[in-house]
């Protein structure tokens, strides 16, 4: 079983390295639900004197104000976390988290460690902090065990210290004692009245099961200890206590003898002190009936039977807190992604495999996987053919204009024969009035691929991590569409204008001739420009541009697929893949210019990951092996 203590020391360390200790954390911590044993009790009581002589060392800082007049009387004002640790032989040590790897074999620089550390916390202050030190002491001659030293409760505040450190000391304590996984250490002085015990009334505010019962003050968490019963008054004992039958608690009482100031004042060693403590319970004639169950030796085995106990019966607790808290560190770890690489060739890869991923999303888009890639087809089906229409050749070919075109075609030398320039200019004037919707249809399709651009952008899950680069991938998108629309302009113009340059010879030629249609080829030069003969030239033009009209409806979306579509699909980020090649270190490094926020929370949540997983691994190897 002690394996289960070491267990929990473990875990208790990885937490204050974490500065997980159950603070300012609005999720259940892995702290809180580890048990351990705080010590509490008023000034002077006694609580240094008991936890140094379960450890048998002196290695606590006294308040000078014991030795010396005028001094701050609040000697622990930071929790002290202290870990004991059995070994079965060697010297003894002791070893503070923040002093990773330093061994000390002399506990008084433990005990100015102690106090310097307080310092650098609080500064010189006199003020308390919540902020635990982290203690372990490994020793042959100490049983395995967490006990958390808290401030000691005070009814005053003493000269440089705000009235409201009474409060605070008394929250502190609360906040931890009230915690339902920690036992309470509750030592009162023998030679006070315990009715008015500070120890007694926080922990019965805490812990108050069996309040009901007149019998029993205080709960099922708290253990009694009452100190300085060789320092009760002649004529007064504390049998009645000790023995539950008066102030009874769930666990009995355990009377303890400590050092007295005297004899911290001639250096009087623990183990003698300990010695002395058993020879006073078995010689005393009130007490020796419970020798057997009082002493700093007795009370440091018991609390670390009882530990062990707690433990045991929290370890299910602590196993679905751990897992409970994996699942919810990782789910915010994907959500915040991955970090960043270090070196430019891991940012590089980082990079192109964040554009790899957009340029996907990009063509499911296109592609109809997602949405947005119809407004395409839209244009082509809808636009395209609705400008064409809006072009009204058939007013462009009117007799008028017919007239018009023919004569100024004919120049000096009506034509003899065919007004063939007539018709071509007829024929150019009309067909190249479909650049206008030609061009917009490319527009069109610009707009729509430059939408998805963003769409997709803002889809790109892992670009959200990265400001600037979610900003250039957009920026580079759009360039390579920008060109691909001048390239798409072109080409969709050139269709339009290879119209114009040659005419389809099969449609004139299938045309009847004036004669065949009954026309009369003596008629003069002047009857030619007549009315019926313009009219049909109009008609056939118009026929004609039809035609084109139809083709080009059926050819400019396959030229802007093509041009636009196609090369989108394939080519989007060739161009900044190319000079993000020639890029620096520092520059890819300022494309990955994460929130220093984000960086920083995702540090702490991989290091809480970490601490959470190798619990669960070693508190699952304890849980089976039970
Ligand atoms: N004779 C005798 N003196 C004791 C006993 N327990 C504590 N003392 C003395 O009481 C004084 C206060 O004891 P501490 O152990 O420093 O008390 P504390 O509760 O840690 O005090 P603060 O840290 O100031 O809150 C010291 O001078 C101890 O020597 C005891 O059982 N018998």
């Amino acid at each position: 079983m002690e394996n289960l203590i070491s267990l929990v020391n473990k875990l208790q360390r990885a937490c204050t390295a974490l500065g997980d200790h159950g603070e300012g954390s609005t999720l259940p911590t892995l702290w809180d639900s580890l048990p351990a044993i705080a010590v509490v009790g008023g000034q002077s009581s006694g609580k240094s004197s008991v936890l140094e002589s379960i450890v048998g060392k002196d290695f606590l800082p006294r308040g000078s104000g014991k030795l010396l007049p005028n001094s701050s009387g609040i000697v622990t004002r930071r929790p002290l976390v202290l870990q004991l640790h059995k070994i079965d032989e060697g010297r003894e040590y002791a070893e503070f988290l923040h002093l990773p790897r330093k061994r000390l074999t002399d506990f008084a620089a433990v005990r100015k460690e102690i106090a310097d550390e307080t310092d650098r916390e609080t500064g010189r202050s006199k003020q308390i902090s919540s902020v635990p030190i982290h203690l372990s002491i490994y020793s042959p001659n100490v049983v395995n065990l967490t006990m958390i030293d808290l401030p000691g409760l005070t009814k005053v505040a003493v000269e440089g210290q705000p009235d409201s450190i009474v409060q605070d000391i008394e929250n502190m304590v609360r906040s931890y004692i009230e915690k339902p996984n920690c036992i309470i250490l509750a030592i009162s002085p023998a030679n006070q009245d315990l009715a008015t015990s500070d120890a007694i009334k926080i922990s019965r505010e805490v812990d108050p099961k069996g309040k009901l019962l007149q019998l029993c003050p205080s709960g099922e968490r708290t253990f009694g200890v009452l100190t300085k019963i060789d320092l009760m008054d002649k004529g007064t004992d504390a049998v009645d206590i000790l023995e539950g039958k008066s102030y009874r608690l769930q666990f009995p009482w355990i009377g303890v003898v400590n050092r007295s100031q005297a004899d911290i004042n001639k250096s009087v060693d623990m183990i003698a002190a300990r010695r002395r403590e058993r020879e006073y319970f078995t010689n005393s004639l009130d007490y020796k009936h419970l020798a057997h169950r009082m002493g700093s030796e007795h009370l440091g085995k018991m609390l670390s039977k009882h530990l062990e106990t707690v433990i045991k019966s929290r370890i299910p607790g602590i196993q679905s807190l751990i897992n409970k808290s994996i699942a919810e560190l990782e789910a915010e770890l994907s959500r915040l992604g991955k970090p960043i690489a270090a070196d430019a060739g891991g940012k590089l890869y980082m990079i192109m495999e964040i554009c790899r991923i957009f340029d996907q999303i990009y063509k499911e888009h296109l592609d109809g996987i997602r949405p947005g890639g119809d407004k395409i087809y839209n244009v082509f089906d809808n636009q395209l053919p609705a400008a064409l229409k809006r072009l009204q050749f058939d007013k462009h070919l009117s007799m008028e204009n017919v007239r018009k075109l023919i004569t100024e075609a004919d120049g000096y030398q009506p034509h003899l024969i065919a007004p063939e320039q007539g018709y071509r200019r007829l024929i150019e004037s009309s067909v190249v009035t479909i650049r206008g919707p030609a061009e917009a249809s490319v527009d069109a399709v610009h707009a729509v691929l430059k939408e998805l651009v963003h769409k997709a952008v803002s889809e790109t899950v892992e670009l959200k991590q990265y400001p600037t680069l979610r900003v250039e991938v957009g920026n580079a998108a759009c360039d390579s569409l920008d060109r691909m629309r001048e390239e798409s302009k072109k080409a969709t113009l050139k269709l339009v204008d290879m119209e114009c340059s040659y005419l389809t010879v099969d449609f004139f030629r299938k045309l009847p001739q004036d004669i065949e249609k009954g026309g009369n080829p003596t008629h003069s030069i002047f009857d030619r420009y007549n009315d019926s003969y313009l009219r049909r030239i109009g008609t056939n033009v118009l026929s004609y541009v039809n035609m084109v009209c139809g083709s080009l409806r059926n050819s400019i979306p396959k030229s802007i697929v093509y041009c636009q579509v196609r090369e989108a699909k394939r080519t989007l980020l060739d161009h900044f893949f190319t000079e993000l090649g020639r890029k620096e270190p520092k520059q890819l490094a300022s494309l990955l210019d994460e929130d220093p926020a984000v960086m920083e929370r995702r540090a702490a949540l991989a290091k809480r990951l970490e601490l959470y997983r190798s619990a669960q691994t070693e508190i699952d190897a304890v849980a089976w092996s039970k």
